[in-house]
C-alpha cells in the first residue's frame, strides 16, 4: 500500500505522506517511499518543484511513528531510526529543485523537521506547528534543528525549541517560519499553483543554479556534520527513562 503517493501537475510534483489515521506518522515505509518519490522528481526534467504534504485535514505530520518505533530502546537502535531519516531531511534540503511543504494541517515533532527541510512552508489560518520533542524527553532528531537555524535567526529557533509548545501558524509567519498563509475558503492547489509561479523561473538551469548556490552554503557550513551531531544527541536522550516513560504514558492515554 502506497504511504507516500506521487502526483505530477504540470511543472510541480506533489508529495503526500498518506497515514492519515495515524496522523501522517513516519514509519520506515514512509521513509524509503520518501527517498524514491525524490528520485523520481529529481530525474524528471519537467519537475521544476516538489510540494510535500499530508492527506487529511488534520495533520501534516505527527513525526515519527511513536507505536512502530517504541520497540527502539537502546541508542544504538534508536541511531539506525534517527539517521535514516536524517538521510531524508537531507536529501530534501539540498534537492535541486524548489522544494515547498503544504502544512494541510498541524505539524509536530519530527513534522516539523521534515517541514524545516524544504525550502518554504506554507500554511492555513488556525492550524499549529510545535518541536515538542522536548516534552518527550529527547531533541530534535533527524536534524531539524541545524536546519531550523538556517530558515530563522537562532534567537528565534531556540524558544520554538526550548518551550517545547504547539504554536500558531500566525505566529509561524511573524518568524518567518512560515512563508505564507493561504486562504481555507479558497482551492488550495491553485494558491499554490500561483504562489510559486514567479520562483519557477523558465530556465531550469537558472532555477538548479540558484540553488545550488544556496547547497553550497549547507557544505560551508558544514550542516551534514551537525546534523549527524543532533542525531547522535537525539539517540543519547532516546535511551533514558524519561523519554520511555513519556511514549508510553502518551500510546497509554
Ligand atoms: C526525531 C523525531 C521524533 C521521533 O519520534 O523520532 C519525533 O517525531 S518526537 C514526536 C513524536 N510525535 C508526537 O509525539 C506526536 C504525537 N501525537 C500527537 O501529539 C497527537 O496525536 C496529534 C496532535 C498529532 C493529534 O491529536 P488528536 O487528539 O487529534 O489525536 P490523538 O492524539 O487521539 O491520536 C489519534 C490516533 O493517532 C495516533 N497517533 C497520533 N500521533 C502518532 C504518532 N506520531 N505515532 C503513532 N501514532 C500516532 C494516536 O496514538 C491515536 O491512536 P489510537 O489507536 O486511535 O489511540
Amino acid at each position: 500500500m502506497e504511504k507516500v503517493t506521487y502526483k505530477k501537475m504540470g511543472s510541480l510534483c506533489w508529495i503526500m505522506i498518506n497515514r492519515p489515521n495515524v496522523h501522517n506518522a513516519i514509519d520506515y515505509d514512509v521513509m524509503d517511499q520518501l527517498m524514491s518519490h525524490l528520485t523520481t522528481a529529481e530525474k524528471d526534467s519537467g519537475v521544476k518543484a516538489i510540494i510535500l504534504t499530508g492527506a487529511g485535514e488534520k495533520t501534516f505530520c505527527s513525526g515519527g511513528d511513536l507505536q512502530k518505533f517504541h520497540s527502539l530502546h537502546t541508542k544504538e537502535e534508536a541511531l539506525v531510526m534517527l539517521s535514516k531519516m536524517g538521510d531524508v531531511l537531507y536529501r530534501i534540503a539540498t534537492f535541486p529543485k524548489i522544494t515547498v511543504a503544504f502544512l494541510n494541517g498541524t505539524a509536530v515533532g519530527g513534522g516539523c523537521e521534515l517541514a524545516t527541510s524544504c525550502d518554504y512552508r506554507l500554511a492555513l489560518p488556525g492550524n499549529k506547528f510545535g518541536f515538542i520533542q522536548g516534552s518527550l524527553g529527547i531533541t530534535t532528531g533527524w536534524g531539524g534543528t541545524t536546519l531550523l537555524m538556517e530558515r530563522i535567526h537562532p534567537s528565534l529557533a531556540l524558544p520554538l525549541l526550548h518551550s517545547c509548545e504547539r504554536k500558531q501558524t500566525e505566529e509561524g509567519l511573524k518568524i518567518g517560519f512560515i512563508n505564507s498563509l493561504l486562504n481555507r475558503e479558497e482551492p488550495i492547489e491553485a494558491q499554490i499553483e500561483e504562489w510559486i509561479k514567479p520562483l519557477i523561473h523558465p530556465s531550469l538551469a537558472v532555477l538548479q543554479s540558484y540553488k545550488s548556490y544556496y547547497i553550497d552554503r549547507l557544505h560551508t557550513l558544514d550542516v551534514k556534520v551537525r546534523m549527524e551531531r543532533e542525531i547522535e544527541q537525539c539517540a543519547t536522550l532516546w535511551q533514558e527513562k524519561e523519554h520511555h516513560d513519556a511514549v508510553n504514558a502518551f500510546l497509554r492515554k
